[in-house]
């Protein structure tokens, strides 16, 4: 039943997400947010584990039929299917998740366009995940599913569906609407949505504010699907990013290295907000950066590399076996304990983020820059030790180079910003402290034989992380140990087509990551290739690879984490926010965004949001 992973389209609220096939199949939701159990779980196993497919009755073959053309609606998550049934006419499936504070709701406008055609709509709501088919009754005209942290309100204008399921017919201009609320338990009953004002509303919401972004040059319209997923995968209500929202869609199919990606990591967190603040997008990162101080900045000795988004720091793994898994890759997992280990680098990238929305015109708040002198303090004592590094490895800790750059890189913008005035701090120890670690990874995590750094400290791999050397400022991009380092990882970490791997991997054997198994191509890594390429120079080279990422991408524009050149399919987490961020970034290299002419005019929250329509 499951799709290729890049023929899924996302829609989604700033709550939460579902992922809608080509076939006009739900095939996963997790209510009432990112991290809540899934109540269509099929992306991960079968019909069995939930889903909601709407599409013609006209089958061909034994398979539903597939959608003719599919496109978001502008500039916004919501998604337009249509299909054209020879012989009977065409119709349209519009579907979207309501933006704004009212109740969850995943609501499908079904609108025949020519002819008549008959329609089917199947919708299996389940417990937990798949675990169980969700109990239903009926109140009032409505049907109400029971599931563990509620209740699923179904509404629709279909006099023919039992339950959300059965057949209707649509001539020219008929319309059919569905919406299916969620609402906390023993809530009383949600008011229907008004699906069409609910419509207008979260259209206007999206192009308001993807028309913000001071991206110019010639990927704009790849920059601002990006940007858009992003946004989506921000939890409105907290400001906290997700890496993205799906779990186990596997690094490789059959294989286990599969993960939990619907958490707040520090690391993809802030450098979401960065690749946001690229574009002028200076809410976001607010917003972040409220939540970062309500939830790191009371106990940094206990600093978490992750969170849950509303800042819970219990995220324990576990496998959820009655799942197979997306094309049987199992285990399927929930929580991720990646969360209790020791990622020097989270400082570097998290005082980065915050460093960027300063000089971006972000107010400053004495708040964060004490968090940032804080950060530091800790980094003080903790540098020294191996730690478990950016890919979170499961093998034994070492002194990853990409970690110790990144201390580097929290010392030097934090030591920047208490010379422009705007924090106190030691300032000559801490200048001590920058030279030390600099001389610290040249010395050790440099080999003048093949002239490249390496993965860490001694070691003889390679690790694209170090591509990152130029772009943080570490080094110059002309400098002989940049360039040997770029090449080196383009001759032992390309695969046959150009695109990056993240490090070696052992095939059957644990190698450095301490999991057996192999994996794809990683798509932030290959579009770090495109920056390095661009800066040292490169240029048609680096812009070739990008075009060949962006081809890489569904006909929605949305990437996963990972690229498999054998198979030719994208691979992991969907969407992942790290390829976009990838892609933002990159983009850049080939225009310059306008220059930020601060203070701007700037659009609010409020402002994204329509007026209520007038009453008739
Ligand atoms: O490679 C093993 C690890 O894979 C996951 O980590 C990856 O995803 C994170 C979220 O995007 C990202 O921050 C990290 O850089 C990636 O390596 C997984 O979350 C880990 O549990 C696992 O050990």
């Amino acid at each position: 039943m499951p799709h290729r992973i890049e023929d899924y389209a996302l829609i989604g609220d700033r709550r939460t997400g579902a992922l809608v096939g080509p076939d006009g199949s739900a095939d996963w939701l997790c209510l009432p947010r990112f991290d809540a159990e899934a109540v269509f779980a099929g992306l991960l196993g079968d019909e069995q584990h939930g889903f909601w497919r709407i599409g013609p009755a006209h089958a061909v073959g034994v398979l539903p039929p597939l959608a003719g053309s599919r496109r978001y609606r502008g500039n916004s998550l919501i998604l337009e299917t249509e299909w054209h049934v020879p012989g009977h006419g065409t119709v349209r499936l519009t579907d979207l998740m309501p933006t704004g504070d009212g109740a969850p709701a995943l609501i499908r406008i079904v609108e025949g366009v020519t002819g008549r055609v008959r329609m089917r709509s199947v919708l299996h709501a389940t417990v937990n995940y798949g675990q169980h088919t969700a109990t239903h009754r009926h109140t009032d005209g409505r049907t109400v599913f029971d599931v563990s942290n509620g209740a699923l309100w179904l509404d629709t204008s279909a006099d023919t569906t039992v339950a959300g399921s059965g057949e209707f017919t649509l001539g020219e201009g008929d319309t059919v609407t569905f919406a299916l609320t969620w609402q906390p338990d023993q809530a009383a009953a949600p008011t229907p949505p008004d699906t069409r004002d609910a419509l207008l509303r979260t259209e206007t919401y999206w192009r308001r504010w993807a028309a913000q972004s001071t991206y110019r040059g010639p990927y704009t319209e790849a920059v601002t699907r990006s940007a858009l997923t992003l946004k989506a995968l921000i939890h409105a209500p907290t400001g906290a990013p997700v890496a993205a929202p799906t779990t186990s869609l596997p690094e490789t199919i059959g294989g286990i290295r599969n993960w939990d990606y619907r958490y707040t990591w520090l690391r993809d967190a802030a450098k979401t907000i960065t690749a946001l603040l690229s574009l002028s997008y200076l809410d976001e990162a607010r917003a972040w950066r409220t939540w970062l101080l309500r939830v790191i900045a009371a106990d940094l000795e206990n600093l978490q590399i992750m969170y849950a988004i509303g800042g819970e720091r219990e995220l324990g793994e576990a496998e959820l076996g009655w799942l197979p898994g997306y094309e049987k890759s199992a285990p399927v997992r929930t929580g991720n304990g990646a969360a209790t280990q020791f990622q020097l680098d989270v400082y570097g990238e998290v005082i980065e983020a915050l460093y960027q929305a300063y000089l971006a015109g972000l107010e400053p708040d004495p708040d964060a820059t004490r968090l940032m002198v804080g950060l530091v303090t800790q980094l003080e004592k903790r540098w020294r030790r191996p730690d478990e590094g950016i890919w979170e490895v499961r093998g034994q800790r070492r002194h990853f180079v990409h970690s110790k750059v990144m201390a580097w890189v929290a010392v030097d913008r934090t030591i920047k910003l208490i010379e422009s005035g705007e924090a106190d701090g030691p300032l000559e120890r801490w200048r001590e402290l920058r030279d030390t670690i600099h001389r610290d990874v040249c010395e050790k995590g440099y080999d003048p034989v093949r002239n490249t750094f390496t993965q860490s400290y001694g070691s003889k791999e390679l690790d694209a992380s170090l591509l990152l050397i130029p772009q943080v400022g570490f080094l110059p991009a002309d400098d002989k140990r940049v360039i040997g380092t770029i090449e080196a990882i383009q001759r032992e970490l390309s695969t046959p087509d150009g695109f990056i791997l993240r490090y070696p991997t052992e095939g059957a054997d644990a190698g450095v990551d301490g999991l057996p198994g192999d994996e794809g191509a990683f798509l932030l890594c290959t579009f770090w290739m495109v920056d390095d390429l661009a800066l040292i120079g490169r240029g048609d080279e680096s812009r070739q690879l990008f075009e060949k990422l962006l081809a890489l991408r569904g006909d929605l524009g949305l990437l996963a984490e990972e690229w498999d050149p054998r198979l030719k399919r994208q691979v992991g987490n969907y969407p992942q926010a790290f390829s976009h961020i990838g892609l933002i970034s990159a983009a850049q290299r080939f225009s310059s965004p306008e220059p930020l002419t601060l203070p701007l005019q700037r659009t609010t929250e409020a402002d994204l949001t329509v007026a209520p329509a007038a009453p008739q």
